[in-house]
């Protein structure tokens, strides 16, 4: 990518879009496009098949998507799968009729088995069955890496598919139902650390509610108050994260230095194995991300947990031999990030 070609971020005010916008700008990139959800509907085919043919964009980062933590997933089944096919089959589909010089489709690693062997490598697609929780969306990945693949095939497109592992970051979620488990817990311990210390102002202020008495009523729904912390589950799955920055870096890599013709063996390409992975290649029980987190953040409380709610995946650590036989690692370890993510929540929210 030459610093003037236009590159068009889907999703650029999201936890990943973000952290690429910021990464693109560092490096000089100065023709960069975006349109907010608000701005583009990408479920429209219409709107969106009208912003490639005004825009003509010569390189796509697909960081657009419908996401959420593990009930978010397992209660909008229908909104997952829908809109999540919706925006990629525009955006991929546009970018072929655009002749978009390359594409990066940015799926996940829930798109393995669940009881795939760990770590889990590229080439456990497709041979067993997936986690029920999030398997809507899952299908909806999986999709997008076939269309990529497929258009590749056909039209020799140059479309690469990457599947991170979960990751956090600024500008993420941190709502306490749909988010994901590391901003949840962030955002929980936080709230119980100042209900202990009797800070009424910035947990009413925080929730965005009217009375202490109000949020000690809501924060009970979701089992935060000043001496516990519910955690969703047994705490003993196992989950991989990467520092939101980290995967921005590893997707830029990606788009300056890789085609897909050059990436994949003949061999991969005849066994379909034709996506990346990203991640760390270090997990950590949830029980264990809980513990460090209090830790930090210093509440002195117990952490309780409540198996009626779901474990999801028990295990998904990445294999990320690939992509590091390519060139690239990840650079801010787990204890690292939570601090920074921390310090961010407290001046932004
Ligand atoms: N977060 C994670 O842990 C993981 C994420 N991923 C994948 O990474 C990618 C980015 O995820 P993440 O940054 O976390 O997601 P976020 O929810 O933080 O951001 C999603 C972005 O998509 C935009 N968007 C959603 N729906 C539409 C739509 N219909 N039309 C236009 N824009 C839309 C939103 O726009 P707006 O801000 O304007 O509303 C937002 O900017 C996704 O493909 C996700 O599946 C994969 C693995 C883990
Ligand atoms: C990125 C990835 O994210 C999702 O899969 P997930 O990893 O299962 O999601 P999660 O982060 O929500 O949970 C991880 C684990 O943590 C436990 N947990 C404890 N306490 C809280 C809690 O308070 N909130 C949440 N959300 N989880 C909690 C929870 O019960 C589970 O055991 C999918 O969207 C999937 O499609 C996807 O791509």
């Amino acid at each position: 990518m030459n610093k003037t070609d236009k590159i068009y971020i889907a999703g650029h005010r999201g936890l990943v879009g973000s952290a690429i916008l910021e990464n693109l700008q560092q490096k000089g990139y100065s023709n960069i496009v975006t349109k907010t959800h608000r701005e583009l509907d990408l479920t429209n085919q219409i709107a969106v098949a009208d912003f490639f043919n005004k825009e003509q964009p010569e390189y796509v980062i697909l960081a657009a998507a419908k996401v959420g933590g593990i009930i978010a997933n397992n209660i909008y089944r229908a909104d997952f799968i829908y809109e999540n096919m919706m925006i990629q089959n525009n955006v991929i589909h546009q970018s072929y009729v655009s002749q978009v010089k390359k594409l990066l489709f940015l799926g996940s690693t829930c798109i393995y088995p669940k009881n795939a062997p760990q770590p889990m490598k590229e080439g456990s697609l497709l041979t067993d069955i997936l986690e029920y929780t999030n398997e809507p969306y899952a299908i909806a990945k999986i999709a997008g890496i076939k269309m990529c693949e497929s258009y590749n095939l056909q039209y020799g497109t140059n479309f690469i598919s990457v599947m991170p592992t979960n990751l956090y970051g600024p500008n993420d979620n941190f709502d306490l139902e749909k988010s994901h488990v590391l901003p949840a817990l962030v955002r929980k311990i936080h709230l119980a650390k100042l209900l202990s210390e009797s800070k009424f102002d910035e947990v009413v202020k925080d929730l965005g509610v009217n009375s202490i008495s109000e949020a000690k009523a809501y924060l009970e729904t979701f089992g935060v108050s000043e001496n516990s912390v519910e955690i969703w589950g047994s705490g003993k799955p196992k989950r991989e994260f990467l520092w939101s920055k980290d995967m921005a870096d590893a997707c830029v890599f990606i788009m300056e230095k890789r085609d897909f013709s050059d990436t994949y063996s003949d061999e991969e390409k005849e066994i379909r194995n034709t996506h990346i992975n990203i991640g760390t290649g270090i997990d950590v029980s949830i029980k264990e991300l809980a513990e460090i987190i209090q830790d930090i953040i210093d509440f002195k409380g117990h952490l309780v947990f409540n198996t009626d709610k779901p474990d999801g995946t028990m295990r998904k650590l990445t294999d990320v031999s690939k992509l590091n036989s390519l060139g690239w690692k990840h650079t801010v370890e787990l204890k690292e990030g939570i601090i920074k993510i921390y310090k961010w929540y407290v001046s932004n929210k």
